[in-house]
């Protein structure tokens, strides 16, 4: 299976998720600024990725010597709306005022392990939903690019695929940074899974076919109430599922879960740069001097969502707020 993510002796290698599918090409980071820069570019990307990547960016900010504060608010600033990112740098700063320098990369080291043991059970969790047979669709990319491996949402549609051999997917292009068509058929490919590319318009049309059995995303943040902060385009797949009864799952790591956050207002949503919209392939897409909007994110209320797949079981949003943390 791909591997996204390895660290190999104070080295960081990415594999370079935008140059994917065409090149498959790693980018090593061994300071802290080139995990920063790794971070905001999305040369890694996906909330536990990001979550992971940090850790190892804390590890190496405190080696060189940085003062731990900046080392932690630098980081922090780079991707506003995964709460991975603030869980994997809340634990290495408790590590390091706990025992100092010296045990920093055994905890990144360690959070990165956990991200695939934990990926593995909550897609043995989720895979019990499915009987095989089913058509899936998903959204962005939820897969082991999106993680230190295995994936969430793209996990659980691996395991239904390993218990069945039976499964289709929809894979949502997911523009403006074409994380689905890029990325996850580029996985799903990898492990022979029988998919179909469509552009985000298409789901509407293609539930209403009665083609879709199920959708399952990710989340990169979810509030105490379940509301989940997700891809943008999240939220109208889940509004189109519950007009035609589908059921719609959310299959994220407890690490997502904001215990800080009552509901979805109160989570931050990212605004990228409008070129990602107004270029596609390199060319201009959009007249010039036009107005552009690029919001990477959006929220999902907590009632349009059937269950919740983690690693400690599948919940209701009402059960959300007892999960414990660790
Ligand atoms: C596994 S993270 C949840 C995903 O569905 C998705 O929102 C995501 O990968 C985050 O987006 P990105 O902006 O590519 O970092």
């Amino acid at each position: 299976m791909i591997r996204p993510i390895i660290y190999d002796n104070n080295i960081l290698k990415l594999l370079d998720q935008r140059k994917l599918p065409s090149e498959q090409i790693y980018c090593e980071c061994s300071d802290f600024d080139s995990i920063v820069e790794a971070i905001r570019s999305m040369k890694v990307r996906g909330a536990p990725a990001i979550g992971v990547a940090a850790a190892f960016g804390f590890y190496f900010g405190i080696r060189d010597g940085l003062n731990a504060d900046k080392v932690y608010s630098k980081l922090f600033d780079t991707r506003p709306t995964a709460v991975n990112l603030k869980w994997g740098l809340d634990r290495m700063k408790e590590s390091f005022e706990k025992y100092g320098e010296n045990y920093l990369e055994k905890t990144a080291i360690e959070i990165f392990d956990e991200d695939v043991k934990t990926n593995k059970k909550l897609s043995s969790h989720g895979a019990s939903l499915f009987k095989g047979g089913e058509n899936i669709l998903t959204h962005c990319n939820a897969g082991a690019l999106a993680t230190a491996g295995y994936g969430t949402a793209l996990g659980v549609i691996r395991s239904v695929f390993y218990k069945t051999k039976n499964i289709h997917v929809y894979v949502d292009e997911t523009r403006p940074f074409f994380q689905g068509s890029r990325l996850t058929s580029f996985e799903l490919r990898e492990e022979g899974i029988e998919h179909t590319v469509i552009c985000d318009n298409m789901a509407g049309f293609l539930m209403n076919s009665g083609i879709v059995d199920k959708v399952i995303v990710g989340a990169d943040r979810i509030a105490c109430n379940g509301d989940a902060a997700n891809k943008i385009g999240t939220y109208q797949l889940a509004v189109l599922s519950g007009f035609h009864n589908i059921p719609f799952y959310i299959a994220a790591p407890v690490s997502s879960i904001d215990f800080s956050l009552k509901s979805g207002e109160e989570i931050p949503i990212e605004y990228r740069d409008v070129n990602e919209v107004a270029y596609c392939g390199g060319s201009r897409i959009v007249p010039e001097g036009i107005d552009i909007l690029n919001p990477a994110f959006d929220v999902t209320p907590h009632n349009l969502i059937t269950a919740f797949i983690t690693e400690k079981g599948v919940f209701q949003s009402e059960d959300i707020k007892n999960i414990q943390r660790r």
